[in-house]
């Protein structure tokens, strides 16, 4: 996989979605599918985005019993998407269930579905950490230790911040795949996104992958924020 700009399609409705990618004209994009639209439009938005030659991130982030993880996966499988995730909060039991789950749902003669963890959302600081969800150790200790959870677990990577992308390719090693949503220019809104970093930053601290919405999504011309964003994590600008 390229180290790709994911745009995550965060939108209410089929008319604005259509409308939204009409601006890309025929460029094939990876898009990032999440909840809002999943349980909005099913597994049909999937497929069509799949026909138009997208590369879809499925992000439903599965958190629950391992056995309920493992027949999910199964059935997510079957969608031929290209990554998917689970929350590593879950645990290394529920994470290899999952990883089991998408191995025996994979259609014949397909590529499993890439699997990564979410280690703490970008929405977390250390305070909420440590206050609200009672978690003692620092941020960063613990993102290291979900990270390498998910890397015992047998799955290929995780979901994080783009600043904690060095202290997981450390435990992880250098191919261990890093996404990294919380991504902002310099301009934009921060919204509810905490532990944020800029496109060239994310570039410069080896992130595998960003995720951008709302940046995009919302722009009067999103082609036009697409592409400046995408330079800029690409290194050219
Ligand atoms: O798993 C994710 O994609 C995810 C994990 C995380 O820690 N933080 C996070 O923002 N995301 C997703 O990334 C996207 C970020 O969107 P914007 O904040 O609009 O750029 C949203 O669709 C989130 O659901």
């Amino acid at each position: 996989m390229q180290r790709p700009l994911m745009i995550a399609l965060d939108i209410d409705s089929k008319e604005k979605r259509r409308q939204l990618l009409a601006e890309f004209d025929d460029e094939r994009l990876f898009l990032k599918v999440g909840m809002e639209l999943f349980y909005r439009e099913g597994r049909a938005v999937v497929e069509e985005l799949k026909q138009a030659g997208h590369q879809i991130f499925l992000d439903l982030k599965l958190h629950d019993i391992p056995n309920t993880v493992s027949r999910a996966m199964r059935s997510l499988a079957e969608l031929d998407v290209d990554v998917v995730n689970v929350h590593a909060a879950g645990g290394k039991k529920m994470m290899t269930a999952a990883r089991e789950g998408l191995e025996q749902g994979t259609p014949a003669g397909k590529q499993r579905p890439l699997l990564i963890a979410v280690t703490q959302l970008t929405s977390t600081n250390a305070e909420m950490l440590a206050k609200e969800l009672l978690i003692g150790e620092p941020l960063q200790d613990v993102v290291r230790a979900y990270a390498k959870s998910a890397a015992e677990s047998g799955i290929e990577g995780v979901v994080c911040s783009a600043q904690e992308v060095p202290l997981i390719h450390e435990a992880c090693g250098p191919d261990f795949y890093t996404v990294c949503p919380g991504i902002r220019r310099q301009e934009d809104a921060a919204g509810d996104q905490i532990r944020i970093v800029t496109p060239g930053e994310a570039y410069r601290l080896g992130s595998s992958a960003i995720v951008v919405g709302r940046s995009i999504t919302t722009a009067e011309r999103p082609y036009e924020v697409y592409q400046e964003m995408k330079n800029e994590w690409e290194g050219k600008a």
